[in-house]
């Protein structure tokens, strides 16, 4: 028999997957790994929806090869753990990210920052160190790297920890290296959906004031109400926006859209920062003279290290901070996607994967 993802590993798996950039998500038998020695084995609990699945399953940023099995915010449960591991024992929970391995050598991985080593093995869609492409969490069990395995706090609900893996991290990690962690400051979070959301949590617990910019204005009540935004501006009011000209020490933007810069860093006093955590399919226009004038910048940021990953998830703990879900069956996947490219949805799908996945 010829190798496929069903027969080249002896562990039998099965998962949603899509097959074309259609992004229809269909079920899928696939194979994972034996456990190896470094190696732990886990029955997936749940996993959310990041607007980069959506990406993905779409092939909007051209580097998708089908069949993709999505999924990089995962909660399970260990089930049999490699003689040489010892972060985890059976019955632990663990979570992963993005990411399943890296060189471990380079000054990045070194440095902690295994998301910026240029051999990182994405968690879905990237060939893996013996040669095969990598599956994400829409699945049943997951083998992975115990240096890439997230201790899950007790006191963090386990639907509600997926997403902080990969939406979480994304936007704690810039707060932190762009010094925007200071009690006091003023931040602007544009869009306010997965990452959006959690970056106002998280701001919030850090002291900051945090305004939202969003281009509904429905979303206000509940920004202000419900997460604890102290301020929120619709973008498309010129007037809002001309007020709140030159007050904010930074902006974390998370749009997943082309979208226009130029009113964002407006938005900044001088020395202000504009970090890019959204990845837009196409590259977006950059206005110079107001970043001369004001001496600002824009910068970016992907993910996390390993290490920050778990002080991230650790301070959520800490700080109570538990995303806004809304839990779906497996099989409500394609409508939930059809939701997320609108928006809708407050303010992530986490899919119920031990309860709803069912073998065909
Ligand atoms: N840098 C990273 O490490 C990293 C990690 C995760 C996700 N991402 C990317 O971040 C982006 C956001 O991810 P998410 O899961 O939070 O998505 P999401 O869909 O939950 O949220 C995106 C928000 O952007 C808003 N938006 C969409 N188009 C807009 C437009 N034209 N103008 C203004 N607002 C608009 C939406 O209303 C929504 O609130 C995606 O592009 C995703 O791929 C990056
Ligand atoms: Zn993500
Ligand atoms: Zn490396």
């Amino acid at each position: 028999m010829a190798m496929s993802s069903e027969n080249e590993h002896p562990v039998k798996a099965f998962g949603w997957a899509a097959r074309d950039s259609s992004g229809h998500l269909s079920p899928f038998k696939f194979s994972r790994r034996a456990t190896q020695e470094k190696d732990v084995t886990f029955k997936v609990l749940y996993c959310g929806i990041c607007h980069s699945d959506l990406h993905n399953v779409k092939n909007e940023w051209g580097i998708t090869s089908y069949p993709v099995i999505p999924g990089h915010e995962i909660v399970g449960v260990v089930t049999e753990v490699g003689a040489k591991v010892t972060k985890f024992k059976v019955g632990d929970k663990v979570g992963v990210g993005c990411m399943v391995g890296s060189c471990r050598s380079c000054a990045n991985c070194k440095d902690n920052l295994e998301n910026y080593c240029p051999k990182m093995i994405l968690t879905y869609g990237t060939k893996y160190y013996d040669g095969t492409i990598t599956h994400g969490g829409y699945s049943d069990i997951m083998v992975l790297d115990e240096h890439f395995g997230i201790k899950i706090p007790d006191n963090l609900p386990l639907d509600g920890s997926a997403l902080i893996l990969c939406a979480g991290i994304t936007v704690y990690s810039p707060l932190k290296y762009y010094g925007l962690d200071k009690a006091g400051m003023h931040l602007g979070v544009v869009g306010l959906g997965g990452l959006g959301h959690m970056a106002v949590k998280f701001a919030k617990a850090m002291g900051l004031k945090v305004t939202v910019i969003s281009t509904s204005p429905n979303k206000k009540k509940e920004a202000m109400e419900h997460l604890g935004a102290d301020e929120f501006l619709v973008s498309r009011n010129t007037e809002e926006m001309q007020f709140a000209m030159d007050t904010m020490d930074g902006i974390i933007d998370t749009v997943s859209a082309v979208h226009s810069l130029l009113p964002l860093i407006g938005l900044l006093k001088n020395n202000g920062k504009l970090v890019m955590v959204g990845a837009p399919e196409k590259p977006l226009e950059l206005p110079i003279m107001p970043l001369l004038l004001g001496r600002k910048i824009v910068g970016g940021s992907n993910i996390g290290g390993i290490k920050e990953t778990q002080e991230m998830i650790d301070f959520a703990a800490k700080h109570n901070i538990v995303a806004d879900i809304e839990v779906i069956p497996m099989d409500y996947v394609n409508t939930a996607m059809e939701r997320l490219s609108k928006a809708d949805v407050k303010y992530r799908f986490v899919i119920d994967i031990a309860n709803s996945l069912k073998p065909i």
